[in-house]
């Protein structure tokens, strides 16, 4: 582990299902994550881009402890996020938190918004009364919004301002890293930069570190200090976000980015590539995007590349033997 590195994970792996029947025959078993290999540094926005199964939620479950990977291991601090899930979930959750992708299902109904922000205070940090009405201000005064939404129920507040509080509820406990699942994909545009704005005022005020999950280019872009490209629960690249942007290296990055020309990327991952995805339950032995590769050869078919770098740029690493731009294997 780097000296710097906060959270390191270290070939994880989340396989669904496999194990025999009674009748000793194989289940069939989902690789929905597979040796994934990668540090996120303090202070820093680590993106996370891929299409729809490629495993994003999966991984970002992982990083919070709600799910626990089937090999490898996920560290934060040096402590196991597993073993601490199950040992001492309180501590892990002051430490990390998650934002779902859907802000009004993911808060509940029938809590006002000072229920939904008064339980971390009182389970996770253990506030007096007095400090908790004065903990609720800072949260609220933190994503913008007036004291007045404290009493308002869920379905009396906007999708964006749902998503606030929901950003709010993770910024209760005073987490060091925020694990973001989607956390604009259901806005609408306009909507959505202003809670890009208060994610990114949140990480520098109160020092905070974020993997930000999402299939929307123009989003991990904007928001990224690095970022993963995943591809059928694999990392295809990884590198500095401008590196990433401006000189991609594995071939389905260099797709997603012809497909979603800058400037102001119009920017989703292909959903409908889903169809070319090969079978979850029967991962090939060689690289997964072989049958949509330009450059593929029949190595590419038996042997899966391993990430590394492929050119001077020693943080830029591609899981390719055929990359853009530079030397080929
Ligand atoms: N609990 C589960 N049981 C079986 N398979 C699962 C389970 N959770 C996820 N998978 C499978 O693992 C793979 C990765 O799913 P995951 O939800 O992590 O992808 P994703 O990139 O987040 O997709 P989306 O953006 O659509 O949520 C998919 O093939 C999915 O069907």
């Amino acid at each position: 582990m780097s000296e710097a590195a906060l959270l390191t994970i270290d070939r994880a792996e989340r396989v669904f299902g496999g194990g025999r029947t009674i009748f000793g025959m194989p289940k069939p078993a989902v690789h929905a994550v597979q040796d994934i290999s990668l540090e996120v540094r303090k202070g820093e926005t680590l993106g996370v881009v891929g299409e729809s199964g490629c495993g994003k939620s999966t991984l970002a479950r992982l990083i919070v402890g709600l799910d626990r990977p089937t090999g490898g291991s996920i560290t934060l601090d040096g402590r196991d996020i597993a073993a601490d899930a199950g040992n001492d979930p309180r501590a892990l959750a002051k430490k990390v938190q998650y934002v779902f992708q859907d802000p009004v299902s993911s808060l509940n109904p029938r809590k006002t918004v000072r229920t939904i922000l008064t339980a971390p205070l009182v389970h996770l940090i253990g506030l007096g009364k007095k400090d908790q009405e004065r903990r609720l201000e800072e949260l609220m005064e933190a994503v913008n919004l007036a004291p007045e939404f404290l009493d308002r129920y869920p379905h009396e507040i906007s999708g964006g301002q749902a998503q606030r509080i929901g950003i709010a509820r993770a910024l209760a406990a005073d987490p060091e890293v925020i694990v973001l699942d989607e956390p604009v994909s259901a806005l609408d545009v306009s909507v959505q930069a202003q809670v890009l704005n208060i994610l990114d005022g949140l990480k520098s005020r109160f020092g905070l570190t974020y993997v930000f999950i999402s299939h929307d280019l123009s989003v991990v872009e904007s928001v990224s200090d690095r970022v993963a490209v995943m591809y059928f629960g694999r990392i295809a690249e990884i590198g500095p976000a401008r590196e990433v942007f401006a000189n991609p290296r594995h071939p389905y990055t260099h797709l997603l980015l012809q497909s979603a020309p800058a400037p102001g990327r119009k920017s989703l991952v292909p959903e409908d590539a889903n169809t070319e995805l090969p079978d979850p339950y029967n991962p090939p032995p060689g690289c997964a995007f072989f049958a949509r590769c330009p450059n593929a050869t029949h190595k590419c078919k038996e042997s899966h590349p391993p990430l590394e770098a492929k050119s001077g740029e020693a943080t830029h690493l591609a899981a390719c033997y055929h990359p853009h731009g530079g030397e080929e294997e």
